[in-house]
């Protein structure tokens, strides 16, 4: 049996609030998704205070959720609106950080952002979660920055930043004397990610206004100096955030990655779909997790089907850009924060083909 928004939604509930009222009631429920027996929601508290004193609450929530059949994972992160200023133990640091709010309401704005020096900014989203979309942003970024590009790299990916650990960053940004944020530096690449302003653990999901807010700000009051492409590795999904950023920034153009799974394809579809709404041109697909090469034998399995996305692209009339296999030194990599597009190897002369093939036909 599968599970429900609705049934989740009953069930929390259920959960008393020591007012009476409940988490559902009180609309601190936020960003649920059920995909497959996967559940994810946010408990948004109204100040980081009271998201502290609600652990006990998340905990009871978890496992209320965790015992509905057909539910294989529960992933609830507490929140607030804003980071608390005063609780936070900020590693040492040369100047302090600027007061960034960061979810705070963006500030009215009459035209696009973009950067000052930055040449353009190219997304990179995908239908569902987990095809690889970071790990292909952020080796892009890096075969690129090899190809002597000036590049940057902005982790959209609110819900689940993983550009800190792919690119092997920590600690919080430094400021500069005018008061921006100053991008830290791996592989050749500027790096800022919402996940360099939060503490381990911590995780923070906004409203709309909010998150137009913190994509505002990691526009213009950030230090991006001159950048050939400012690469976003937007969250999965046809959401908020391309929305935002193709609304209120210059978006030159976006690059789609799925793998050739049905349903990955299906949700990739629905994403160009927006896109095309949105008058964001496609730059291309790219098929990740192709095939699986048997490093024994050379065996080729195509674990999630064959040729489903190179099929898409012809159908749409898009550049199929790559096709990049299931690679265990890929995924070791993302995890030790090495991307493999660092280093030497089959699967780094595959992103230096990739960024080629974009170099050469002019999108960066
Ligand atoms: N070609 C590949 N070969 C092997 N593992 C891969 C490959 N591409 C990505 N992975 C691994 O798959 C997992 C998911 O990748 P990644 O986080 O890049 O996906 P995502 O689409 O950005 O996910 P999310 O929806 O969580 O943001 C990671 O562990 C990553 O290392």
């Amino acid at each position: 049996m599968s599970v429900t928004r609705e049934n989740i939604l009953a069930e929390l509930d259920r959960i008393q609030l020591p007012d009476g009222g409940s988490l559902v009631s009180h609309e601190m429920v936020r960003a649920l998704s059920v995909e497959g027996g996967q559940v994810r929601f946010v408990i948004e508290a109204a100040n980081p205070e009271d998201a502290r004193k609600m652990e006990p609450i998340r905990a009871a929530a978890v496992k209320l959720i965790e015992e509905l059949p057909g539910v294989d994972g529960v992933s609830a992160v507490l929140t607030a609106h804003a980071p608390a200023q005063s609780a936070q133990k900020a590693p040492p640091q040369k100047a302090p950080a600027p007061d960034l709010k960061i979810g705070g309401h963006p500030k009215p704005q009459a035209a696009k952002i973009k950067p000052a020096g930055v040449k353009r900014i190219i997304s990179v989203g995908s239908g569902k979660g987990g095809v690889g979309k970071s790990t292909v942003s952020a080796n892009l970024a890096v075969a690129l920055a090899r190809a002597g590009k000036r590049v940057g790299l902005l982790d959209a990916d609110i819900y689940g930043p993983s550009q800190p650990r792919m690119m092997g960053i920590s600690g919080k940004p430094q400021a500069s004397a005018d008061n921006q944020l100053l991008p830290p530096e791996a592989y050749g690449v500027k790096v800022m990610s919402i996940g360099l302003m939060l503490e381990e653990g911590q995780a923070v999901v906004w409203r709309g206004p909010m998150l137009m807010g913190a994509l505002q700000q990691f526009l213009t009051e950030v230090a991006w100096g001159d950048l050939d492409v400012l690469i976003v590795d937007l969250p999965p999904g046809t959401g908020d955030v391309l929305l935002t950023l193709a609304q209120k920034s210059e978006l030159a153009g976006a690059i789609m990655v799925s793998t050739p799974q049905d349903v990955a394809l299906l949700d990739a579809r629905k994403g160009i779909d927006m896109l095309n709404r949105l008058e964001v041109p496609l730059i291309g697909l790219i098929e990740n997790m192709s095939v699986y090469v048997c490093p024994k034998c050379g065996h080729e399995e195509h674990v999630f089907g064959q040729g489903g996305v190179e099929a898409e692209a012809k159908k749409i009339g898009a550049p199929l850009l790559a096709q990049l296999p299931i690679d265990l030194e890929t995924r070791l990599g993302g995890d030790e924060g090495r991307p493999i597009a660092a280093g030497p190897g089959v699967m780094s002369e595959a992103y230096q083909r990739l960024a080629g093939r974009l170099i050469e036909a002019g999108v960066i």
